[in-house]
């Protein structure tokens, strides 16, 4: 079994892989972290400055609050704010403004650079629902299917998602059931060029049928996972959300499990509006995971809070830029320390 997480440690001494290390999580028999067991702390240094580099504003926006002398009700007003601004929404918002008084009245603290730091504590547990390690292992093959609004990042992140699972020893197929857009599947073939991944693919031909044809393919070649991904679209276009709800059936009917996971990739810039399309999507898929993107640009970040308050489903993943490096396992104290940095 593969489980793709990381190993709970400061971000200052977090670590990221070697190849080495990753070779031998292969041969272990338990679930084992494959995303970074090992050493290398410049690059995984660099991926969190990345972090919270894309996260700054929201960051320097917040701790304007603290630098007062007194904690007061203009202090708590002037956090609401901050935090709506950064689009963790109404309802996580009170939660945290409440969670947050408790700690202080706890802590006894009387200076409002304690109270930043018990902020950083409220966000890391509120998002601590939506850490939860992709597993790998339990079906042959693990189907996961990928969807998202139009231009999310799915098929980077399907890319850079490939990279992750051949490099743990794991042989991928995917499926190009974006059968719209011309550019996607040459996108998705540029990584079905290495060696353990292969691709199933038909130009203008039926999405559900090219996902059919690649489940089928993954069981009969003994794949160890299979990766639809789909053509982009938004949940007010009908037609398009009831052919994602048949890619899904027809990939049951090629096998009964499947698919085991059916992510939604969301770019981190949409702000509020994400919460509505993962909403939309978990009515017409049912999901079991998300993969978070472009956090290294604009993104305020704060809308991790509001899917953790009003619809917790498992972030499995975030990307910080557009290189096959630039995906990451999600750390919610991690990220709450990014977002307050
Ligand atoms: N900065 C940044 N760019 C990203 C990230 N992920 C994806 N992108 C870029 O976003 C753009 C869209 O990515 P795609 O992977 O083509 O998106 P898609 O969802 O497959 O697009 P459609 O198939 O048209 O729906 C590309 O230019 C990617 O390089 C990220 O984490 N950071």
């Amino acid at each position: 079994m593969f489980s793709f997480f990381r190993k709970k440690s400061p971000p200052e001494q977090a670590q990221a892989p070697t190849p080495a290390a990753a070779a031998a999580a292969t041969t272990a028999p338990e679930a084992v972290s494959v995303a970074e067991p090992a050493p290398a702390a410049p690059a995984r240094q660099g991926w969190l400055d990345r972090l919270k580099n894309g996260l700054r504003k929201t960051g320097s926006n917040i701790a304007t609050v603290f630098t007062g002398t007194r904690i007061d009700d203009d202090l708590y007003e002037e956090l609401e704010t901050a935090l709506l601004m950064a689009d963790t929404g109404v309802k996580a918002t009170e939660h945290l403004l409440q969670d947050l008084k408790r700690r202080v009245k706890e802590a006894k603290a009387t200076e409002p650079a304690q109270v930043k730091g018990l902020l950083a504590d409220a966000i890391a547990d509120l998002l601590q629902v939506l850490q939860k390690p992709l597993e790998i292992g339990a079906h042959h093959p693990t189907v996961i299917m990928v969807a998202g609004v139009n231009g999310a990042g799915k098929t980077t992140s399907i890319g850079k998602l490939t990279k992750h699972l051949a490099d743990s020893g794991l042989s991928v197929l995917l499926a190009a059931a974006d059968t719209f857009r011309a550019a996607a599947r040459e996108q998705l073939a540029v990584w079905a060029d290495r060696n353990t991944v292969e691709i199933v693919s038909q130009e203008g031909g039926d999405p559900a049928a090219v996902s059919f044809d690649a489940v089928t393919a993954g069981r009969a070649r003994a794949r160890d996972v299979v990766l639809v991904d789909t053509a982009g679209r938004l949940p007010t276009q009908q037609h398009l959300m009831h052919e994602l709800g048949k890619i899904k059936r027809v990939v049951q009917k090629a096998e009964a499990s499947a698919p085991h996971e059916v992510l939604l990739v969301i770019d981190g810039n949409t702000g509020q509006n994400a919460l509505a399309q993962v909403k939309a999507f978990d009515d017409t898929l049912g999901l079991t995971g998300l993969i978070v993107t472009k956090l290294d640009g604009t993104a305020k970040g704060g809308v991790l809070c509001a899917i953790a308050r009003e619809k917790p489903i498992p972030v499995y993943f975030i990307g910080v830029g557009e290189k096959l490096e630039d995906l990451e396992t999600f750390d919610a104290r991690e990220f709450a320390q990014a977002l307050l940095s």
